[in-house]
């Protein structure tokens, strides 16, 4: 329960600190959403379940933010055998742990046709599609894969949503809403600093 209290708080929380911080960036992305919104429900305040599924902007949104800030930057694992990469042929032994880079992952440009330093929700539709299954795997993969995932992407996306029906953000300045990073248990962004407008 500790767990799940500790792996579960932080995380989303984080994500959408990274949205916001992101958004207020790309009022463009911001348009979209809103548009979405409107085309899926128009004025209707409500995000039942089957709206929240029809918006599939939004979903890339998520994605990108997710590729492009994960609020986890990596996992280990231990191996319980010896083994040696496919390609490089660098041997490992039982017992080693190694640790898979997400972050890294997301932002190598070998594995994005899109280049990974843009902020751009549209690769996930587009050249993107089709890439290394394991260059975006922000909740880890394989058997101990984050069992809180469905959870995070829907606190996310509800709060995007809501959030998008009522406000706008602006870029508060090259200062105050830096970005940058600070890393705890997760990474977050140091310098956030928004304007809200009220629609
Ligand atoms: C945006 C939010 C989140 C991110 C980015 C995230 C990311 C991750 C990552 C990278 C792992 C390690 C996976 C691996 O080793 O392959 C993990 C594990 C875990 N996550 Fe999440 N997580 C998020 C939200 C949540 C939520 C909401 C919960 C629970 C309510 C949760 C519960 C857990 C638990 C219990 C584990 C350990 C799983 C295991 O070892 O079997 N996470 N998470």
């Amino acid at each position: 329960m500790l767990l799940f209290l500790e792996a579960g708080f932080e995380t989303p929380a984080t994500g959408v600190a990274w949205l916001i911080h992101i958004i207020s960036k790309h009022p463009q992305v911001q348009q979209k959403i809103k548009a979405e919104l409107m085309s899926t429900g128009g004025n209707t305040q409500e995000l039942s379940i089957e709206r929240l599924d029809s918006l599939v902007y939004l979903d890339r949104v998520v994605n990108e933010v997710l590729r492009l800030a994960p609020p986890v930057d990596g996992a280990s694992r231990t191996l319980t055998a010896d083994d040696c990469l496919p390609d490089s042929g660098t041997q490992l032994y039982k017992g080693d742990e190694v640790f898979i880079p997400l972050h890294t992952l997301a932002h190598d440009t070998r594995l994005w046709s899109i280049d990974p330093q843009l902020f751009c929700p549209e690769r996930f539709l587009d050249e993107d599609k089709k890439r290394n299954p394991y260059a975006f795997i922000p909740f880890g993969s394989g058997h101990r894969q984050c069992v809180g995932q469905d959870l995070a992407r829907f606190e996310m996306k509800v709060i995007a949503a809501r959030l998008m029906q009522y406000v706008t953000f602006g870029d508060g300045g090259p200062e105050v809403n830096a970005g940058g990073h600070v890393t705890s248990l997760t990474v977050m962004p140091k310098h956030v600093g928004v304007t809200i407008q009220f629609d």
